[in-house]
């Protein structure tokens, strides 16, 4: 049976942040993830967690000006100094969590420049929090996303995911396995989980096209999700998808899935 993470960067938007805690549990989730919980202090993420019985699923090292349209700094040769530090923030706050795992977010490729020292700069940030986050006991991760939401992002295959984590060569990093952007980037869905199902720490699931909750688009998720049974897949499905309507009253799909 899939264990289900709410992802409350997309879901209960209607809600103050913490408050959507108490949410997700009464609506049968039993873990979180989102894109930072930097703007909270981590005692009261930890005690939010606590009271409601949730799981820390998952969160993102920090990324520059999210609200700015940053995307990401892991790739930018200007800002290494930053990424390193966000490993150690982003560490403080996994401890105080029991979070297991942490997400990078590679960058956008700045106009006129050289995509080989973007990715030279990106693989030797890597090497540096793998080790960071090995000593830790969690878990680094990357992703890749969709160009057509995020144009210009630096990493948005899994093929280039793989040339990273061969570059890095570290057992302690990761691919976030986001089933609506690879819809859309590759499509061929399962076989490409079950090439790499020993790499990936994590998947996310939103239905293609517009985001939407599972059922609303072309990703036949009944079958997605018993593949990830039938393959021994047991860590969190991130449910990052963008609620059509009501965050709650949109939970149809996952009825089947409940006990
Ligand atoms: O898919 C996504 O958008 C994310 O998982 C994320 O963390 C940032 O873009
Ligand atoms: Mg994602």
């Amino acid at each position: 049976m899939p264990k289900f993470s709410a992802n409350l960067s997309l879901l209960y938007q209607d809600i103050a942040f913490l408050d959507r805690f108490a949410a997700a549990a009464k609506d049968g989730f039993g873990a979180l993830e989102y894109l930072g919980p930097y703007t909270e202090p981590k005692e009261k993420v930890a005690d939010a967690l606590k009271a409601n019985g949730l799981k820390q699923a998952l969160f993102n090292v920090p990324s520059g000006d999210w609200a700015g349209g940053q995307r990401g700094i892991a790739c930018l040769p200007d800002r290494i100094a930053e990424f390193r530090a966000g490993i150690s923030l982003a560490l403080d706050y996994a401890k105080a969590l029991a979070c297991p795992q942490v997400n990078v977010i590679s960058g956008l490729v700045p106009k006129g420049s050289d995509l080989e020292t973007l990715e030279k700069v990106l693989v030797e940030n890597l090497k540096y929090a793998v080790q960071r986050t090995a000593d830790a006991g969690v878990k680094l991760l990357i992703e890749p996303i969709n160009l057509r939401d995020i144009p210009g992002f630096f990493l948005s295959t899994t093929n280039h995911a793989e040339r990273i984590l061969e570059k890095v060569a570290s057992d302690n990093l990761y691919i976030q396995y986001d089933f609506y952007h690879m819809q859309i980037m590759q499509g061929d869905l399962i076989p490409t989980f079950i090439r790499l199902k020993d790499r990936i720490a994590h998947v996310q699931i939103a239905d293609n096209p517009g985001r939407n909750e599972p059922g609303t688009g072309e990703i036949n998720y009944g079958f997605v999700l018993s593949e990830l049974d039938r393959l021994g897949y047991d860590g969190w499905v991130g449910c990052e998808y963008k609620p059509k309507a009501d965050t709650s009253e949109g939970l149809g799909w996952m009825k089947p899935y409940r006990k």
